[in-house]
């Protein structure tokens, strides 16, 4: 990071908040450690994770991209980790884009890169701050591509807290996603070390793992553990992850019943709302907002890197 000043915005999506850097032009270099700083409760900021707004053309993942999106969310966890994707980060990104007056609701359906590829946005709320959204900020709908449920080994998995063992669901949402059903939420206790998930040969990567139970028909409820970032209020790649992994369990499969399959799904943060239509594609619905905006104080920053 430069010993200058560097701005920066705090947001959250259904309560899974984000440290956002605009860096458009790509001129940041951010350490894992710096990451780590900005993304501590007591020390930082504070954060799940960090997501810097950067050009396509102006951070090497994005190059490929750049004729078809102009922007690139640069999505890190909270240790400094790399994440291909982050479902409610993507629509705090599109919250501050809008409020740069860089996307408009005009605009449509907006394309973003990411690691995992090109996600489409779609806002359909103001994130204004006048009030007249009740302060959720509105809604964001995002184009979360299609899930993958991998066949074969590593297509059942098993997560292990302690002495308990629960069967769970490959799901890829572009990023891993480890879905185990249970009775009760509290099941899981309290979260506090990464669940083993075996084979661990099925996420060379790691993986974040959801906890999910059913509240009703087309509507589910989840805990998450999210790889480098411990458990979060909310995960949209989980909750998309929960939501097919759901829909198989009640023999809901859109690619082959022809018709789209709709569910609510609570997180500790709020309300997803989330659909999978016959072409595969996921689509979620839910809160966007900016909190704050500031700037970085130099000193505590510390010498470039
Ligand atoms: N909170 C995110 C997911 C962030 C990345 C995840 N921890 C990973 O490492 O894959 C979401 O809303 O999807």
């Amino acid at each position: 990071m430069p010993s200058r000043p560097v701005p920066f915005l705090k947001g959250h999506g259904t309560e899974n908040d984000f440290v956002i850097l605009p860096d458009p032009l790509g001129g940041l270099r951010l350490s894992a450690a710096t990451v780590a700083r900005l993304c501590d409760r007591r020390a930082g900021l504070g954060g799940d994770g960090l997501l810097r707004v950067v050009r396509c053309d102006a951070i090497p993942e994005g190059r490929a991209l750049a004729g078809r999106a102009e922007w690139f969310m640069d999505y890190r966890n909270a240790d400094g980790s790399l994440a291909e994707m982050c479902g409610n980060g993507i629509r705090v990104f599109a919250r501050y884009l809008e409020r740069a007056a860089l996307i408009r609701p005009e605009d449509g359906e907006v394309p973003i890169g990411t690691r995992a590829g090109i996600r489409h946005v779609r806002l359909t709320g103001t994130g204004s701050g006048d009030g007249a959204d009740g302060g959720d900020g509105g809604a964001v709908t995002v184009a979360m591509g299609a899930a993958r449920l991998p066949s074969g080994p590593g297509e059942s998995v098993t997560v292990t807290i302690g002495d308990r063992r629960w069967p769970a669901r490959h799901v890829d949402m572009g990023n891993p996603h480890a879905v185990a059903f249970v009775a009760d939420l509290a099941e899981a206790g309290p979260l506090l070390e990464p669940p083993a998930v075996t084979p661990a040969a099925a996420y060379p990567h790691g993986t974040n793992v959801e906890f999910v139970t059913r509240r009703g028909p087309g509507h589910i409820a989840l805990r998450v553990h999210e790889r480098g970032s411990g458990e979060t209020r909310s995960c949209g790649t989980g909750a998309c992850a929960a939501m097919v992994a759901a829909a198989r369990r009640d023999g809901r499969d859109p690619a082959a019943d022809g018709t789209s399959v709709h569910y609510t799904v609570d997180v500790p943060g709020g309300r997803l709302e989330i659909s999978e239509h016959p072409d595969g594609a996921v689509e979620m619905t839910g809160p966007a907002v900016i909190v704050a905006e500031g700037i970085l104080d130099p000193a505590w920053l510390g010498p470039a890197e």
